[in-house]
């Protein structure tokens, strides 16, 4: 495997402070010297720099619209870059906003791809059903095709257009969803793998039956480290009770680095801030960390 590390130290999709932090933190924990101790080769493209526009007033309730349109605009070209030099991406969050940028780049580079979505949340409002303006909420309808009419055109967004297909999106953990981002769900009939399909179906027969009903497209797999148990995982801005167990967690990526089709990975909203104790931190970092070598070749059997 040929990898490219991005760290987006970026926290404008949502209020709290923290999980800016995440990838100098995931670097500390050892992160690229596993990779390579596992036979990746690995390339660090470094931080991004974000600016913050300044006097960013919300829009239509949205927060922060200008500093995350602008740093998903620069989060697009550097991982379209990294795609262009030959390597699966890596994009270090940074709350999950940023994979608009992130999708958008590494569509822009390959041509259409799959997206499994890993995450307590849909992340699928638009702007004007969020009820807390932040944008981590709402990536999904800034790259869906079908849900273009229900976002109005943003500041600093005039660089986007959406590049995701419903037909090409799974969720998988979800059990945190708002009754506005269900019924959008339900109309576009996208297909998800809730908690309750997690513990119906075991988390093995969910991943064959995500690849059965997935094209071939190149995988872009966005890991919200909150899909994860906060028993595993406390240190994240949004954390919901009854998440998916380390080994669920670390199965997902096992199975779909077998597929040979992934082609770009996120791993966000990891905060280091919100951990209550050292070893709350320690856990979550360990965790997002293991979540990335599971999906690079990393086998539990050796
Ligand atoms: C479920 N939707 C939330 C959370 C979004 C989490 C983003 B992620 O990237 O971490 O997945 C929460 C909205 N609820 C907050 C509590 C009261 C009810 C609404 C939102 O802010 O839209
Ligand atoms: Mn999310
Ligand atoms: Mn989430
Ligand atoms: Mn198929």
């Amino acid at each position: 495997h040929s990898v490219g590390i991005i760290g987006a130290p970026f926290s404008k999709g949502q209020v709290r402070d923290g999980v800016e932090c995440a990838p100098n933190k995931l670097r500390a924990a050892g992160l690229l010297e596993r990779l390579q101790q596992q036979g990746c080769a690995v390339k660090d493209y470094g931080n991004l720099t974000f600016e913050n526009v300044a006097l960013d007033e919300p829009v239509k309730g949205s927060k922060s619209v200008r500093t995350v349109g602008s740093a998903n605009q620069r989060l697009s070209e550097a991982v379209k870059a990294v795609k262009r030099d030959g390597h699966t991406a890596v994009m270090l969050g940074g709350d999950h906003s940023l994979a608009i940028g992130s999708i958008h780049g590494h569509t822009a580079a390959v041509g259409p791809v799959s997206v499994v979505w890993v995450d307590a949340h849909a992340d699928i409002h638009t702007p004007l059903s969020s009820n807390t303006g932040n944008i981590h909420g709402q990536p999904m309808s800034y790259l869906l095709y079908e849900l273009q009419s229900k976002v109005p055109p943003l500041p600093n967004f005039s660089w986007m257009k959406p590049c995701l297909s419903s037909r090409d999106l799974v969720y998988i953990g979800l059990r945190d969803v708002d009754p506005e981002e269900h019924y959008i769900m339900k109309l576009l009939t996208v297909k998800a793998f809730s908690m309750t399909q997690v513990d119906q179906l075991g988390v093995a027969r969910v991943m064959e039956e995500t690849c059965d009903y997935l094209s071939k497209k190149p995988i872009h797999l966005s890991y919200d480290i909150d899909a994860i148990d906060p028993s595993v995982t406390p240190a994240t801005g949004t954390p919901a009770v009854g998440g998916l167990t380390y080994r669920e967690g670390i199965y997902i990526t096992e199975y779909l680095c077998q597929t040979g089709l992934l082609s770009a990975v996120d791993m966000v909203e990891v905060n280091p801030l919100r951990g209550r104790t050292e070893d709350d931190v320690h856990s979550t970092v360990s965790t997002a960390v293991d979540l990335l070598l599971g999906c690079f070749g990393r086998r539990r059997e050796g």
